[in-house]
């Protein structure tokens, strides 16, 4: 691709039109020193023992935690899509959120509720929780990985429909800002079935309220 950099932009301008493959790169070494810098910036000595290795780990952890750039829906899919003549919901739920919010990088932590009305083709279940986890793992807000989580299992198996509800409690709104700890944000996205379909949208959000029997 190339790239036209017009001379009114600003260097910040060019990167944030950039997809995250196309970015520049930049060093472990340079993020390293970013991190020390942040150190020193916070008032701390970052020679110190305890320290001194920090910046390695930050860059370590904050690659994990973004880890989700790195991989595809075609990759984790790894041919997981059967076809079977099913026709009803099937919902997997309380899967595990990891993310961090863009704003802040700091931590939202909830849980996924992941539903689809098959149409022809079924998903294996485990690929349901991987897509999240993708998705999960790069910098977010709350409303666009449930947006995304959606349009891929649209966009993979044509369904009758698909429903997404994330529960999550983010740590910029607990552990700073306007700190409130109790506090959780919904969000969903419905397509298909369970967008037209009152009933069937409402078996769902049943189905995501209702404990386990066998817990
Ligand atoms: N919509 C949405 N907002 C989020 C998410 N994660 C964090 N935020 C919010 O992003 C907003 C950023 O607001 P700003 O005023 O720019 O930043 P701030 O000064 O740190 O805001 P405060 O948190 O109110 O102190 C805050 O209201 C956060 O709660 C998310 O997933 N979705
Ligand atoms: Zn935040």
């Amino acid at each position: 691709m190339t790239l036209s950099i017009r001379p009114e932009l600003t260097a910040a301008d060019v990167i944030s039109s950039l997809s995250h493959q196309q970015q520049p790169t930049v060093t472990e070494a340079e993020m390293m020193q970013a991190v020390r810098t942040l150190l020193i910036g916070l008032g701390e000595n970052p020679d110190r023992e305890g320290l001194k290795d920090t910046p390695k780990r930050v860059v370590k952890a904050l690659k994990f935690l973004t880890n989700g750039y790195d991989q595809s829906v075609d990759e984790l899919l790894n041919g997981a899509v059967f076809t079977e003549d099913a026709n009803e919901m099937v919902l997997v739920r309380d899967i595990d959120i990891f993310s961090s919010c863009e704003h802040h990088i700091l931590p939202i932590i909830g849980r996924a509720h992941v539903a689809y009305i098959p149409n022809g083709k079924v998903i294996g279940l485990s690929k349901i929780a991987r897509i999240c986890e993708m998705y999960a793992r790069r910098l977010q807000v709350q409303e666009r990985l449930t947006l995304q989580i959606a349009n891929a299992l649209q966009g993979l198996l044509k369904p009758q429909g698909v429903a997404v509800v994330i529960e999550a409690t983010h740590m910029c709104m607990v552990m700073r800002g306007v700190q409130k700890p109790g506090s959780w944000t919904v969000t969903s996205a419905m397509r298909g079935v369970f967008s037209e379909d009152a009933r069937t949208r409402e078996e769902f959000m049943n189905l995501i309220r209702h404990s386990a029997n066998f817990k």
